[in-house]
């Protein structure tokens, strides 16, 4: 049983854990609020747009409203705040609902598989929603009176909401658990790059050191999965954030007065910088999944589902040399194919080897390799066997295919198949496609045996096989 925290029936139950999450990430923000009111993260808008755009059906004027109470409630009961909480937590539903809007129609968001036009698009949607946000919040808690302390306060909140949208917007959007990554210790190399880089950042100091970390992210990007380089992007962006803020690493605050404003460069500057290495990430994670697409193509028949010739040669290539080692080889061929194709059609024949493809998967030990060698052609690999025991499971094989009738839109027809063997104890030759080339001749002669004397029948090893122009044995 898997524990979820949302249920799409749940209304009232995602409703609460809405209002709570709100308010305890508005509180994280609370306890990060600098001296001047603003806070240096406030997470809980990319937060809860991620939710909504992660699981659309949570994305409901309802869930606004809890999101809104849990909002208020955090600010009368901890910040102290009484009317203004309302009017200044309407800037943090903008943001939502602008992010959550513009980003929750594409669907690759819901799986965490975002793709570079996604992530370009998170972009345009948190500047929009920051800029947004920022105009009414400054609206809001300080009015318009003086233009300056308008145009400082609508800054400094649209650069923190950018750069934290773009720090978790797409961690959130690009998480899923990849089955197929197997960590290594040698993947930690990167992860301690970015922190080495990031300590050289707070030796060095200076306005360069903000970029220091990044070819470390790009390595991240390069070799680690998508998630992982967003995590670490987002981990040292508000790592530099508060390095800055704290005053570790020193950056010149230009000719701004105030001792918060730096910060909205360096919040602009790492948000700029963060998009490089998600662009790397996304743009090799389209390569390697192209790759994958490509393989599975090459070595796959799109028919049978079974391993295509240059599938088996492939799988071959990676299979450890051991000289000493025996290797068997089952070629089979479907009897009087063209005569099936000619009566039933084309689709009856497709349907006929599909349904061999599937009687030889259920008849074949669990070690061998099957494949579709050719057109009406199967061939199955074995290792570690002996000359009987090849005898027995192809003669298993032809028994699948040949023991029961299949059936067909007209009607029920009998297959049959000829089978030829071979088997080689491997010597000096250093890989197994060598062998398998030697193997294809000798079991093709032994197939041309079994149709020479009369179909649906196996030639063992043992037998001599017939030559092209000698007379028929049957
Ligand atoms: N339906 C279908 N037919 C195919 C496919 N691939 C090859 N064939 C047909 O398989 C037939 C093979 O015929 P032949 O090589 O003459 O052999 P056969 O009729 O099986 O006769 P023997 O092998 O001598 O028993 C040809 O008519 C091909 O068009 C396929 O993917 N689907």
């Amino acid at each position: 049983m898997t524990f979820r925290v949302f249920r799409e029936k749940n209304t009232v139950a995602n409703g609460l854990v809405i209002f709570f999450l709100t308010a305890f990430l508005c509180a994280i923000g609370s306890h990060l609020r600098l001296p001047m009111v603003l806070s240096l993260f406030w997470i809980v808008n990319a937060v809860i747009a991620g939710l909504f755009i992660r699981k659309p059906w949570l994305h409901t004027p309802l869930n606004y409203l809890w999101c809104y109470g849990g909002m208020v409630a955090n600010d009368v009961l901890f910040s102290g705040w009484a009317m203004e909480s309302f009017t200044i937590n309407i800037a943090n539903i903008i943001f939502i609902l602008i992010a959550s809007c513009a980003l929750n129609r594409y669907p690759p968001y819901l799986q965490g598989k975002a793709n570079i036009r996604h992530i370009m698009l998170i972009f345009p949607v948190c500047l929009l929603a920051a800029l947004a946000c920022g105009l009414w919040g400054a609206l809001a808690s300080g009015g318009i009176n003086s233009g300056i302390a308008f145009m400082l306060s609508a800054g400094d909140w649209s650069s923190e909401q950018f750069s934290t949208g773009l720090l978790l917007l797409p961690l959130i959007l690009t998480f899923y658990r990849r089955s197929d990554y197997h960590w290594r210790l040698h993947s930690l190399l990167p992860i301690g790059s970015v922190i080495l880089l990031l300590a050289a950042a707070i030796m060095l100091g200076g306005p360069g050191s903000l970029a220091l970390p990044l070819p470390g992210l790009i390595w991240c990007a390069l070799v680690l999965p998508i998630s992982v380089t967003c995590l670490m992007t987002c981990l040292t962006g508000v790592a530099e954030i508060m390095l800055i803020y704290m005053n570790i690493i020193r950056v010149s605050s230009g000719f701004l007065p105030s001792a918060v404003t730096p910060l909205i460069s360096v919040r602009l500057g790492i948000a700029a910088l963060a998009l490089t290495p998600y662009m790397v990430a996304v743009s090799l994670e389209a390569i390697r999944e192209l790759n994958r697409q490509l393989a599975t193509r090459a070595n796959y028949d799109f028919l049978t589902r079974l391993l295509s010739r240059a599938g088996l040669f492939d799988s071959l290539t990676r299979q450890p040399f051991r000289p000493g080692k025996t290797m068997g080889l089952i070629l089979l061929d479907v009897d009087f194919f063209k005569q099936i194709n000619d009566n039933y059609g084309h689709d009856g024949g497709d349907l006929v080897l599909r349904e061999i493809s599937r009687r030889l998967a259920g008849s074949v030990v669990p070690s061998a390799r099957l494949s579709r060698f050719g057109g009406e052609e199967f061939a199955v690999v074995l290792f570690e066997c002996d000359e009987p025991r090849l005898y027995r499971q192809a003669e298993a094989l032809r028994l699948a295919v040949s023991g029961e009738p299949f059936t067909v839109v007209q009607g029920e027809i009998p297959v049959s198949v000829s089978l030829g063997t071979a088997l080689e104890i491997a010597g000096e030759d250093k890989n197994w496609t060598t062998v398998m080339n030697r193997l294809v001749s000798v079991a093709d002669s032994h197939l041309y045996s079994s149709k020479r004397s009369g179909r649906n029948r196996t030639t063992p090893v043992w037998q001599e096989p017939a030559r092209p122009g000698e007379p028929d044995i049957d």
